[in-house]
């Protein structure tokens, strides 16, 4: 039995997906309305998952947690005692800014006996619902999790393990940054060029800060990093890139919707700049998601940094 913890987009797909094989719960604020998330238009739940707003009914053993980074750590705050000692799977992809903490870090700081893992990877909610074949990370620092990896996955969601969790988790928060630099790079109309030099160049800004908090580099090159980035950087779909492709061409975005690497470039900015870690395309995404630079300023200030190795 699996509950699951949010009813938006990624919580919706994951209740899709795992209803086949899985008792599933699915707490919501709100219940979904004729088996539809206002998050996730086009899906329809399952008869078979039982949907509640009732959180202390909704708790099994095992407990995805299905809600975005900055919500999280007041979320297992406010529930932390029923919340502790059972299994705790984070999906959140991003850095808590008041804190600096991953998600896992918040878990742990409000749950002190659960086994902490993180679901992480190259995976849009729609093609998670729709059966779309998807290969994910799961991350656990120190803990078997082989139980879990196979409750998890399903013939077309394809769970690897990792003990790397600071890599998985650092991977997924930092490729929404470079995701919305590579939005912006074709919103300004600087061409596909441009967009891969970013790409990769962000890729090694994920891997120099990732590696000196820990991480190890396989892992970055891994789902968890590269394959996210891929992802995420290339895809109307996604709505980091989405928010980076409106940031670049100077057009408005909706503020309802989820952008995680907005609030995650701030806080790797943040802790970069007081750990020495050269992160220009991360700086340059937090300054311009608070409105403190202007794209083209931004782009002048990256191409006249000086020439080196690569
Ligand atoms: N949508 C996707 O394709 C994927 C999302 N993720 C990650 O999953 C996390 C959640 O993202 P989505 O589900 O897409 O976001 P979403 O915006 O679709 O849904 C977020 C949900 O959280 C709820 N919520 C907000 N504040 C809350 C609070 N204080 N208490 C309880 N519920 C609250 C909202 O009502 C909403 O239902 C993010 O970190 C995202 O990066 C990971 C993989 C894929
Ligand atoms: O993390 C995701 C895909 O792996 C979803 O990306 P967005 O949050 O940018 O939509």
């Amino acid at each position: 039995m699996i509950s699951i913890l949010g009813g938006g987009a990624f919580g919706t797909a994951l209740a899709v997906a795992l209803s086949g094989s899985q008792k599933v719960t699915l707490w919501s604020r709100r219940l979904p309305v004729g088996g539809q998330s206002p998050r996730l238009p086009g899906v329809t739940i399952p008869a078979e998952v039982r949907c509640t707003d009732n959180l202390d009914s909704a708790l099994s053993e095992t407990v995805i947690l299905a809600l975005p980074t900055q919500v999280l750590g007041g979320f297992v705050g406010a529930h932390g005692a029923s919340l502790d000692g059972r299994t705790l799977v984070n999906t959140a992809k991003g850095i808590d800014l008041e804190s600096g903490e991953s998600p896992s870090g918040l878990i742990a700081r409000a749950c002190p006996d659960a086994r902490i893992a993180t679901l992480t990877g190259p995976s849009f909610a729609v093609d998670i619902a729709r059966g779309q074949p998807t290969a994910l990370t799961l991350a656990c620092a120190d803990e078997d999790i082989e139980d879990l990896q196979h409750a998890l996955s399903t013939p077309v969601l394809r769970l690897y393990r990792s003990d790397d969790l600071r890599g998985a988790e650092l991977g997924g928060a930092l490729k929404n940054v470079v995701a919305i630099a590579a939005g912006i790079a074709i919103g300004a109309g600087l061409g596909e060029s441009a967009r891969a030099a970013l790409i990769t160049r962000g890729f090694a800004e994920m891997t120099r800060f990732a590696t000196r908090h820990g991480a190890r580099p396989e892992t970055l090159a891994g789902l968890s990093g590269l394959g996210d980035l891929v992802l995420t950087a290339t895809s109307t779909l996604s709505r980091n890139y989405r928010y980076g492709h409106a940031l670049g061409a100077g057009k408005a975005f909706d503020a309802a919707i989820t952008v995680e690497g907005a609030k995650t470039a701030q806080a790797v900015s943040r802790i970069a700049a007081a750990r020495g870690i050269a992160m220009p395309i991360a700086d340059a995404v937090a300054e311009l998601a608070q409105g403190r630079a202007s794209v083209a300023e931004s782009i002048l200030e990256l191409l006249r940094r000086p020439l080196k190795e690569e």
